[in-house]
């Protein structure tokens, strides 16, 4: 039995298919969902998605099992004045700070679950952590797990509270891994290696690093010190690195505060 048999019988229903609502997609299609019981809805849909047997810009299906909101919290005012009164669907968001409140306002009578994926869900390796409202049953979170864990892992928090500092370290968290691969690559050519030789290792020390921070039981404490040979290069990199005044630790504090406070910002309506 596929995990998307209600959803293939009622329909799903996804407004905003961009970045994050297409890597979404994209999951779903290959874990089972039926192209012809998806419902996109963008009035600026990219030309990947136009012929797969998708629902593009169509009336929606009466009573559909799940609406996935995936525009820029922004746009959402907009996106949700299209939308009729659902009550027996599931909502989902994954807009960064709008609150579930929010979408309480036009959906009064619906379960909703906040989420927070990343991009990385687009090869299927994505984290996901969600939150429903009152409505939101048991089955309601296991529906919204269902569809998150097909493009990767899933967490559920406590409190909705969480969800702006969640956003800022794994919502945007790729940002800054791959600014990570820019930085690493751009201080290999500063000791005179090439740009493609530099960028190459750095890409694969990150990705190599990761996968293993995955895979191995250690903490990735234990795996940065079994790289680190008493008196040798990594300590004298490492010395720069961990500074706990100039270092990447107060860096990275402030990098997750800065994105956790947008968050609040973007759910009190800012532009
Ligand atoms: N990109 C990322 O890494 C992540 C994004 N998010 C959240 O996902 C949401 C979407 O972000 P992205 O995919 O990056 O943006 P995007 O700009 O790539 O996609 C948004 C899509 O919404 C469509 N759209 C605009 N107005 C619309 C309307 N009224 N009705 C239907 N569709 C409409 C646009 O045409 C576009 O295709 C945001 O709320 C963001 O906070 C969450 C986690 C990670
Ligand atoms: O930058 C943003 O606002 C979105 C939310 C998390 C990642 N991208």
């Amino acid at each position: 039995m596929s995990d998307f048999e209600d959803i293939n019988t009622r329909g799903l229903v996804l407004v905003g298919c961009g970045r994050m609502g297409g890597a979404m997609l994209k999951g779903w299609l290959s874990r089972g969902l039926q192209p012809g019981s998806v419902t996109v809805i963008d009035p600026r849909l990219a030309p990947e998605w136009q012929d797969k047997g998708l629902r593009v810009n169509q009336p929606l299906p009466e009573n559909p099992a799940v609406m996935v909101l995936a525009v820029k919290p922004q746009m959402m005012a907009d996106a949700l004045g299209g939308v009729p009164r659902l009550s027996d669907t599931l909502v989902v968001s994954v807009a960064a700070g709008t609150t579930i409140d929010t979408f309480e306002r036009s959906f009064p009578d619906a379960p909703i679950v906040r989420v927070m994926p990343n991009t990385p869900a687009a090869i299927g390796q994505g984290i996901s952590a969600l939150i429903g409202n009152g409505l939101a049953t048991a089955a309601h979170l296991d529906t919204a797990e269902t569809l998150m864990s097909a493009v990767g892992r899933v967490v559920r928090l406590d409190s909705e509270d969480q969800m702006d500092a969640v956003t800022g370290l794994s919502g945007s968290g790729p940002a800054y891994v791959f600014h990570m691969i820019e930085a690493m690559a751009k201080a290999g050519e500063a000791q005179g290696l090439s740009p493609e030789l530099s960028l190459e290792l750095a890409r694969m020390t990150v990705a190599g690093a990761g996968a293993l921070a995955v895979d191995a039981d250690e903490d990735p404490a234990v795996l940065r010190e079994n790289v680190t040979s008493p008196g040798g290069t990594t300590a004298a990199g490492l010395k720069v690195l961990m500074d706990p005044e100039n270092g990447l630790p107060p860096l990275m504090r402030r990098t997750v505060a800065a994105a956790t406070e947008r968050g609040r910002e973007l759910g009190k309506g800012a532009a």
